[in-house]
């Protein structure tokens, strides 16, 4: 980079309610994340660093980066159509959310450009005309460039081309709408704590403070917009939980009865060990291997008035944990690649890569290997991910059952496993319920 084109730090100067703003901090986290960052981690330091900002500006530059990411297939493609060399970084994730203003605001495109050309000018002033030729370019000739970039998966679905594959593969029929739902913002989904609200009750709260919502059939409700944690009715007091509604089937389908022993072997932040407590009277262990995120199941207990033993532990590692009582349910909600819940973590899907899907599936195996001698004779172990891939899924489980010749495949509501892809309602996870024998 020239002198001319180290970005100075003019953005600061910008006016904190404009949409220059906006796009230069969002085009930080942009930059962020094609650098190998986590974007949430990048947000939540970014708003350390900048307490004084208000509510809206940092919605605005959330929504800007998030769904710059969720785009980011089709960006990329746009610019490599438009670009004849390498810009700075900066630069670069600027024309990303830029782009994914005019695609999501066309009827603003002129206001989008003159804020981005104003980010440019305090950033990099000799690249400001680069900045406004690119979007006028791209507003001039979109139909021409829409169908250059038309036979390219990733742009086209706004997912890597590796992922499309093995979507398409998988799932013959649904590939493009769980690729489509994958695109769209997530829904808010919320759980009643049955100890302290009732359905009806908890729905009258949201009509009255106007909230629309719909329920489910395993009464998770779904909000149909979503709103900030703060102005949700009954969360501080824990009648209510935020839970994504396809989440809420982990403890219904573990079978639970007052008085069982059971195990949430990867505990964190507690959204499935707590409705488990919410749902019976059971001794619950739950485990956590980073104790930051141990430090969010209690939090999260104490609101919702539920108790249990949680301890920081490796799961794998039985003999620190493990007093030899076996377990009469164990809840198996496994690290994964995520690719269920992407739409929430936009980062992933350009993070992740094709390699990584066999870490993770060799990391579940441990674990429900370690687990496997802690369950009781007639116990029931649910594993869950939060995956659409059947390395992690449907394989995972095959392997596990061939190896281990006292478990037995039970059946989920009549059927050998469950499949959730990402839909309206809920995101993508996976379940496999499996017995062992007496
Ligand atoms: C999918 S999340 C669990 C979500 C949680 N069950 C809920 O519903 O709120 C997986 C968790 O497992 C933890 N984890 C990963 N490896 C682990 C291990 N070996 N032992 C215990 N916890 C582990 C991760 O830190 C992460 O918090």
């Amino acid at each position: 980079m020239t002198r001319s084109q180290r970005p100075s730090n003019g953005a600061a100067a910008l006016p904190p309610d404009s949409l220059a703003f906006a796009f230069s901090r969002a085009a930080t986290l942009v930059e962020s994340v094609i650098g190998g960052a986590n974007l949430t981690d990048a947000f939540e330091a970014m708003l350390l660093a900048h307490p004084q900002w208000p509510d809206a500006t940092r919605g605005a530059v959330r929504d800007l980066a998030w769904g710059t990411l969720r785009d980011y297939g089709r960006g990329d493609a746009l610019l490599h159509q438009l670009l004849h060399k390498p810009l700075p970084e900066a630069i670069h994730a600027l024309l990303l959310v830029a782009m994914y203003r005019l695609d999501s605001r066309p009827e603003q495109a002129h206001t989008a450009v003159n804020q981005a050309v104003e980010v440019a000018a305090a950033l990099l002033p000799a690249l400001k005309g680069v900045v406004n030729g690119v979007l006028r370019n791209r507003l001039r000739n979109a139909a021409a460039l829409d169908a250059e970039i038309a036979g390219d998966e990733a742009a086209r679905y706004r997912h890597p081309a590796w992922w499309v594959e093995r979507l398409r593969t998988s799932f013959p029929d649904a590939w493009e709408a769980a690729l489509a739902a994958g695109n769209q913002r997530p829904p808010m989904g919320l759980r009643v704590n049955r100890l302290r609200a009732s359905l009806e009750s908890v729905a009258g709260e949201l009509d009255q403070a106007g909230l629309a919502f719909r329920s489910l059939v395993n009464e998770a409700l779904v909000l149909e917009r979503p709103v900030a944690v703060a102005g949700l009715p009954g969360f501080a007091e824990g009648r209510v939980s935020v839970q994504d509604a396809g989440a809420q089937w982990a403890a219904r389908w573990l079978d639970l009865a007052a008085g069982q022993r059971v195990l949430d072997a990867c505990a964190a932040p507690g959204g499935k060990s707590a409705h488990i407590l919410e749902t019976a009277a059971v001794n619950l262990l739950a485990l956590e291997l980073d104790a930051t995120r141990t430090r969010r199941i209690e939090e999260n207990f104490r609101r919702l008035g539920v108790s249990a033993q949680v301890r920081t532990a490796d799961c794998r590692k039985r003999a620190a944990w493990w007093d030899g009582e076996p377990f009469d349910r164990i809840l198996a909600d496994v690290p994964c690649s995520a690719s269920g819940v992407a739409r929430r973590h936009p980062d992933i899907k350009w993070l992740r890569r094709p390699e990584d899907i066999a870490r993770f599936a060799a990391q579940q195996a441990e674990i429900l290997d370690a687990l496997w001698p802690t369950l009781a004779a007639g116990g029931k172990l649910l594993y869950v991910t939060c995956s659409l891939f059947d390395e992690e899924n449907g394989m995972q489980i095959e392997r596990f059952c061939s190896c281990h010749p006292d478990a037995l495949r039970l059946p989920i509501d009549g059927q050998v496993e469950c499949q959730l892809l990402p839909n309206a309602d809920h995101d993508g996870f996976y379940y496999a319920l499996v017995g062992k024998h007496r």
